[in-house]
């Protein structure tokens, strides 16, 4: 990790992250710090976290980098050029408003939002940009474009089910990255999710639905995050897998994400837009 990169260059743009102890938020700090087109700006964790008050870099057990951990999240996102937020959907709706003040860039990689949420952060990028994907991957961004091709060739003869597995501390499900796959397919077959997504199966629930999306999720372990876009027909069936094996990539896409949106209006985008795949 470099040391002190925090000092000068006010050119490269000063990215804050949140939940900086989580396991993306250590990944993030370590990707920026080693990174010559942007700056650590700030580091923020919850009041009464252990981390307050200390050198980030130390506090990760490296040495120091001249950014304290702070809990004031208000004076330390309004020094910010960008923000990187992976934590939690409450969390995340907070810092939209503080982002939207500070007409900062505001990178979502949190999960689990549900509508309420959606709804405010529409709000939020009317006065400055969000990006926000479920993941940030390139592999799965990809794959996000295949699914809604494959799906538009084939007809509701064809089965489609999203099966995905990750670590044990995982807290929502299906995953983000789930749901972008099946609102995909949803698309490839000219419908929304809303309108195809069958409701989590158990007990007798009868023969499957023509032309429904299917979830199901595995919890355990260690694992990173696997994604299965499953297309069973009569006689065959199409697989199409991404495997996480580094939250690298996720670190990566929301650094990139940060630095694209440097010269965007307000306005909500995903990475599909930071990766020119739209
Ligand atoms: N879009 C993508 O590409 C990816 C998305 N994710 C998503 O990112 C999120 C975080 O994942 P991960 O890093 O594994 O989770 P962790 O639990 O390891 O980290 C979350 C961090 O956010 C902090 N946090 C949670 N709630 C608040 C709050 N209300 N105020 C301030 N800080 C808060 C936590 O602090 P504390 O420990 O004190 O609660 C913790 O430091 C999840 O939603 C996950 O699904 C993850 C990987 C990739
Ligand atoms: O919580 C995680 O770990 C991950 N979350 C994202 C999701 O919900 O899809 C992305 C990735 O799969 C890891």
């Amino acid at each position: 990790m470099s040391d002190l990169q925090n000092t000068d260059a006010p050119a490269r743009p000063g990215i804050v992250v949140t939940g900086a102890s989580g396991r993306m938020g250590r990944m993030l700090v370590r990707l920026i710090l080693d990174n010559p087109e942007a700056r650590l700006a700030g580091a923020l964790e919850r009041p009464g976290h252990s981390w307050i008050g200390r050198d980030v870099g130390e506090a990760m057990g490296g040495v120091p980098v001249g950014v304290t951990v702070s809990d004031d999240a208000v004076a330390v996102i309004a020094q910010a050029q960008a923000v990187i937020d992976f934590t939690a959907p409450a969390a995340t709706v907070a810092f939209a408003e503080l982002t939207a003040q500070a007409r900062a860039v505001h990178v979502i990689g949190t999960t689990g939002l549900e509508q309420p949420h959606l709804d405010y952060l529409k709000a939020a990028a009317r006065h400055a940009p969000i990006i926000r994907a479920g993941n940030m991957s390139l592999g799965v961004n990809l794959l996000t474009g295949l699914t809604r091709k494959v799906a538009a060739a084939l007809g509701e003869d064809w089965d489609i089910e999203v099966v995905e597995a990750h670590h044990r501390m995982k807290v929502d499900a299906p995953s983000g990255t789930a749901l972008m796959l099946g609102e995909a397919a949803a698309e490839g077959r000219g419908a929304t999710l809303a309108d195809l997504r069958t409701p989590a199966r158990e007990g007798i629930t009868g023969a499957r639905v023509p032309g429904t999306i299917g979830f199901s999720a595995i919890r355990g372990g260690d694992v990173v995050g696997e994604h299965d876009v499953i297309f069973a027909g009569a006689g065959e069936r199409i697989v199409l897998r991404h495997l996480a094996t580094d939250r690298a990539i996720f670190a990566r896409g929301a650094l990139r994400a940060a630095i694209w949106g440097q010269d965007k209006g307000p306005g909500e985008y995903d990475m599909q837009d930071v990766l020119g795949l739209n």
